[in-house]
């Protein structure tokens, strides 16, 4: 039942979340992204184990807040060294283009939620409406993940690539940490023309660990707004 306080946003993410739980299959092993909507995703699923269904899905978890999540609500999970293939990901993203390309990292986790993308058969993105862009950067920055050393020498990098640069704090105004202990740039460069070359530059630059540009990985895109849900795939 839906709850009357739920903001239209929050429940597009629940519409979205409860569509793309039905793609998973007993006995499959599912990466399980990070952010609000996985959440969802991770609520669905063991509401759906209560029911004595999908009780044999084993998840890996893209982060240490989903991990938790999923730990307290009784879902199994297992580890990429486990399971260095996995049959379906079921993730957010902070904006999607009309190519499924996307900006990934908004929560900081964009460096497991990669590997655990690359590792997986099928990489089904769940969104509400409003992360729909023409064009990446349009919305969001690209989150850039740097190692603690020389992190000064990565931001003039980024700036002469043409990014302005935020180097990204906690809530609690600290600096934000990655689970890997590394620091986010969030990297506004505008509407991105050429974001494969973009992603070829950054991931040529030392200290650069990861990058928020998901390319090439989108199988799936369930989408959900004021039109009712829709399930994509790439043209
Ligand atoms: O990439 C992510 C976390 O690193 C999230 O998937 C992305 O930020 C979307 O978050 P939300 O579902 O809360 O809108």
């Amino acid at each position: 039942m839906s709850d009357p306080a739920e903001s239209d946003v929050v429940r597009f993410k629940r519409l979205a979340a409860e569509r793309a739980v039905d793609s998973i299959q007993p006995g499959m092993v599912v990466g399980l992204g990070s952010g609000s909507t996985s959440a969802l995703v991770v609520r669905r699923l063991a509401a759906l184990r209560g029911e004595g269904r999908l009780t044999d899905v084993v998840g890996v978890p893209t982060s240490v807040e989903t991990e938790q999540l999923a730990r307290a609500l009784g879902v199994p999970l297992t580890t990429l060294e486990e399971h260095p293939v996995l049959d379906l990901t079921l993730d957010g993203a902070d904006e999607v283009d009309p190519e499924l390309r996307l900006i990934k990292g908004g929560g900081g986790a964009l460096m497991r939620e990669k590997i655990v993308a690359q590792a997986s058969r099928r990489v089904l993105i769940v969104v509400d409406a409003g992360k729909l862009s023409p064009r990446l950067g349009t919305k969001w920055p690209v989150p850039v993940e740097v190692l603690p050393f020389g992190w000064r020498s990565q931001a003039l990098f980024l700036e002469q690539l043409g990014a302005r640069i935020t180097r990204r704090e906690g809530r609690d105004g600290a600096l934000f940490r990655t689970d890997q202990g590394n620091l986010i740039l969030d990297c506004a460069f505008g509407p991105i023309e050429r974001p494969e070359e973009l992603a070829s530059r950054l991931e040529a630059r030392a200290g650069i660990v990861a990058h928020g540009l998901f390319i090439g990985l989108t199988s799936e895109l369930v989408v959900a707004g004021p039109g009712g849900v829709e399930h994509r795939r790439p043209t």
